[in-house]
């Protein structure tokens, strides 16, 4: 045992030089000191103000926060020790801990000796961050038989203090109660117990030690220091021995709990020098860390930080007032547990109005470029926060704490990671968007290296930015929000690609159009036989090139085989249409109209050189006609259908029914029904038939105005008929030369034609008379032709009945061109013809 004290031969011996001692506030009346100077380079000029921490009624104080907080020891953490004064009632204990520590207890007035101290009181040191507490003395009279308090207030000052100074005077020393031993008997008993499942559990005895450091005053020098200890440490031993154990602690020793320490201070009013002198050296020891003796080593810390010391001590003594078993290392977690909690909440809540800004912007869908290392920062700083002041407390509940705020923190941060990466899949999306559509404009790019070179950026853009929010110690994923981006991407592209493909079908549809409409107009214009042979072989040939134009365009589309058969399909039949439309312009009523008479007319009104006919009376007019009219009906079959004269030249499309991926569009609305053998058929019969009637009233007007010419050129004037009038008119012609009158205006008139002559006015006189002969022959032509549209009684070769048999379709052989009836004049009729109607 003995090798285990620490003992403090050389302060009860050394007698130090004489060094002034604090005056201690007023506290200290019985010293009398009030003119010695304090030596204690303290930190604090004035004594700190001493609060009760346990009254007289056994409460325990609520106010040992802001006392902590007063004596700037509550943010200290672990930097602060704790020590306890206990023995018996007047022995200058209060007196011993002002001269020491420069605290402010109240001293007994030295005329009255009485109780002082009632309670516990706390005061922090002057000179370190050391809190003492006063306990009330033992065995006072005040108290008498009772001896609850003074149990309990040692019991609580075991539990607490790191270093338990037991003051008693030289003469006590033997004594049983005067020193206290029935007192320390039961300390010892109760904090076995209190120790027992502490020692199970961390299976360390030496970090729950305390010190018990002996004071013995009005050392008068007889006895050794050395004697004493020594007769104190057989009482404690025997004490010891005498305990009753509890299991698995039969065999422990003393010094499995405590360790000793003993000094001895001379008599404080009758060597007073000698007193403060040693007291100063003892002060050394409690106050000066560097001291080979310092009092407060490590391993008697209780580890509790100074901000949770008033909860740990309100429970400690709640505890030992209730008289349940002190388990101070269930104590140490429960406090852990609600000063973790407690500063868990605290950094929480810090941290939740520090993030409240992130909220609006991401609702509104914007991107916050920093917002993972916000989100961080704010994380590491509520962390920081927590780590300050919670790795003070228990370490398991602390760590376990720590986790579980870490957690809160991470969920609290978990709706801005998402909402983050809400935004970013919607402005990545948007971005890719506009990209591929701006760089789709024009005609040079390449579709596939396009939309491949955005989606890769897209990607790229996304991972990066949800990188960046991502933050450690989470298992936030971005891999879904990735796929689905992936996915949306894709369905974009394909969306791109579709309407890409169909804008170049309609290109290529549009140039087919371009292509064909010319030789469509020429070969509808010139029927014949061959007439749709020459159309289609324009078209086949225009589809051909177009096919081979979308091939190898679709290949930059990455388009797959169906897709080009579809694209494809559609190409050629929207071709068609537009062949069909334009063929359906050239073969509307009036069009088709003109076209007959026309064809018509050079039957009829040219010969085979294509010299205009005169007819004569001996001409076989009738023979003429028939063969003309026939011929130009038999071209209405023709216009009927489109049927070329070589079956090699046929068009196959397929109709909706045979293709699927068309019935897919019509059903979706997107497109009309498409049926290709109605596509062939341009007139019904009973527009054959219209159109066969209408021409046949138009030829027989061309009939007609034909025989009329024969019977003008008939009534031609005889030019005896000339001498005759001359004869006829011989008087008229004296009678005018030989009056005056009439011979004036003859001259007159000579003059007049002279007056032309001579100012080149003679054109516009021709012009104008031409015009009037011209509008007065039309006039004369539209009432003739609306007399002759009435009905007539036909010459029997013009009745249909009377009419042969259509002729089979004929070749109609090219207008020359030196043939009348350009495409000008078959307009200018339409004109006339329209605005008639
Ligand atoms: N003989 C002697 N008397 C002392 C010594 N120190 C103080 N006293 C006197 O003892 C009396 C009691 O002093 P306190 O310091 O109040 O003693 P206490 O133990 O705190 O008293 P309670 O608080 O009532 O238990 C005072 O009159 C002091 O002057 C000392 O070292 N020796």
């Amino acid at each position: 045992m003995a090798e285990t004290l620490a003992t403090n031969n050389g302060v009860a011996s050394a007698a130090a030089s004489a060094v002034p001692i604090v005056p201690v506030g007023g506290s200290d009346g019985a010293s009398g000191a009030g003119s010695v100077k304090p030596t204690l380079g303290a930190a604090e000029a004035q004594p700190a103000e001493r609060m009760h921490l346990i009254n007289e009624e056994q409460k325990f104080t609520p106010d040992l926060t802001s006392y902590l907080a007063k004596w700037n020891l509550i943010e200290s953490g672990f930097g602060y020790n704790l020590c306890a004064v206990l023995g018996s009632q007047s022995t200058g204990k209060s007196t011993l801990l002002n001269r020491l520590f420069g605290t402010s207890f109240d001293v007994m007035d030295e005329t009255r000796r009485q109780q002082t101290t009632k309670g516990i009181w706390l005061c922090r040191a002057m000179q370190a961050p050391l809190l003492v507490m006063d306990v009330e003395g033992t065995d006072g009279r005040e108290r008498g038989e009772d001896q609850d308090f003074e149990r309990k207030s040692a019991l609580f000052s075991m539990a607490s203090a790191e270093c338990l100074i037991v003051n008693m005077w030289e003469i006590q020393v033997g004594l049983y109660q005067g020193a206290n031993m029935g007192l320390l008997k039961t300390v010892f008993e109760v904090n076995l117990g209190l120790f027992q499942s502490a020692r199970a559990r961390s299976g360390s005895a030496a970090r729950d030690k305390t010190l018990l450091f002996f004071v013995i005053r009005d050392h008068i020098g007889v006895t050794p220091l050395e004697n004493l200890k020594n007769t104190l440490l057989h009482d404690l031993g025997r004490i010891w021995d005498s305990l009753s154990k509890p299991e698995g602690l039969e065999s422990s020793q003393i010094t499995d709990f405590f360790d000793f320490d003993f000094t001895t201070l001379p008599h404080k009013v009758l060597q007073p020098d000698e007193f403060e002198k040693q007291v100063v050296q003892l002060r050394q020891r409690f106050v000066e860390r560097n001291n080979a003796k310092f009092v407060f080593r490590p391993e008697y810390h209780k580890r509790i930080p100074a901000d949770g010391l008033p909860m740990y001590l309100g429970n400690i003594w709640e505890q030992v007032m209730t008289n349940k078993d002190l388990d101070l290392p269930t104590q140490q977690e429960l406090l852990a547990q609600f000063r973790c909690d407690e500063i868990a909440g605290a950094a929480f809540t810090a941290f939740t109005s520090q993030i409240r800004t992130f909220r609006k912007p991401i609702e509104a869908g914007s991107i916050l470029e920093t917002l993972g290392q916000d989100m961080g920062a704010h994380r590491g700083s509520a962390l920081a926060k927590f780590d300050k002041d919670a790795s003070r407390y228990h370490q398991e509940v602390y760590k376990r704490k720590r986790v579980e705020l870490l957690d809160k923190l991470n969920a609290a941060l978990s709706p801005f990671f998402l909402g983050q990466l809400k935004n970013l899949h919607k402005v990545v999306l948007a971005t890719f968007r506009t990209s591929v559509l701006d760089r789709l404009r024009g005609e040079n790019y390449d579709f596939a290296e396009v939309v491949q070179g955005e989606r890769a950026k897209a990607l790229s853009r996304f991972a990066a930015a949800s990188l960046a929010i991502r933050l450690s110690d989470t298992d936030w994923t971005t891999d879904e929000e990735q796929e689905q981006l992936r996915e949306a991407i894709d369905g974009i592209a394909d969306q791109c690609r579709a309407d890409e493909t169909k804008k170049m079908v309609a290109q290529i549809e549009r140039g087919i159009k371009k292509i064909t409409a010319e030789p469509t107009e020429l070969a509808l214009a010139r029927p014949g036989p061959d007439m749709w042979d020459r159309i289609l072989i324009a078209f086949k040939d225009a589809l051909t090139s177009a096919e081979a134009a979308y091939l190898k365009k679709a290949k930059s589309f990455n388009c797959t085989d169906e897709e080009n058969a579809v694209a494809l399909s559609s190409l050629r039949r929207k071709s068609w249409q537009a062949l069909r439309a334009k063929i359906d312009e050239q073969t509307a009523d009036a069009v088709l109209s003109i076209k007959l008479r026309s064809v018509f007319e050079d039957r009829f009104r040219y010969d085979d050189e294509g010299v205009p006919r005169v007819w004569k009376p001996d001409d076989d007019i009738d023979g003429v006609f028939r063969k003309a009219r026939d011929e130009t009906l038999a071209l209405i079959p023709v216009y009927a259908r489109i049927e070329p004269s070589d079956p090699d030249l046929s068009v196959s499309i397929p109709s909706t029914s045979e293709d699927p991926a068309h019935a897919a569009q019509v059903e979706r609305g997107e497109d009309e029904e498409f049926d290709f053998p109605s596509s062939l058929v341009l007139f019904t019969e009973t527009r054959k038939a219209d159109v066969s009637a209408r021409f046949r009233k138009e030829a027989d007007a061309y009939y007609v105005e034909a025989k009329r010419s024969t019977v003008s050129s008939i009534a031609q004037v005889p030019v005896w008929m000339y001498g005759v009038m001359v004869a006829l008119g011989w008087n008229e012609f004296l009678a005018v030369v030989r009056s005056p009158l009439y011979f004036t205006f003859l001259l007159l008139l000579i003059a007049s034609a002279y007056v032309v002559y001579r100012l080149n006015l003679s054109g516009p006189l021709v012009h104008i008379s031409k015009t009037v002969a011209r509008e007065a022959h039309r006039m004369a032509d539209k009432a003739l032709r609306e007399h002759f549209a009435q009905p007539l009684p036909q010459p029997a070769i013009l009745r249909e009945d009377a009419a042969p048999a259509l002729a089979p379709p004929i070749a109609v052989p090219a207008r020359a061109p030196t043939k009348a009836a350009p495409a000008a004049m078959e307009e200018m009729e339409l004109k006339e013809r329209k605005a008639e109607q």
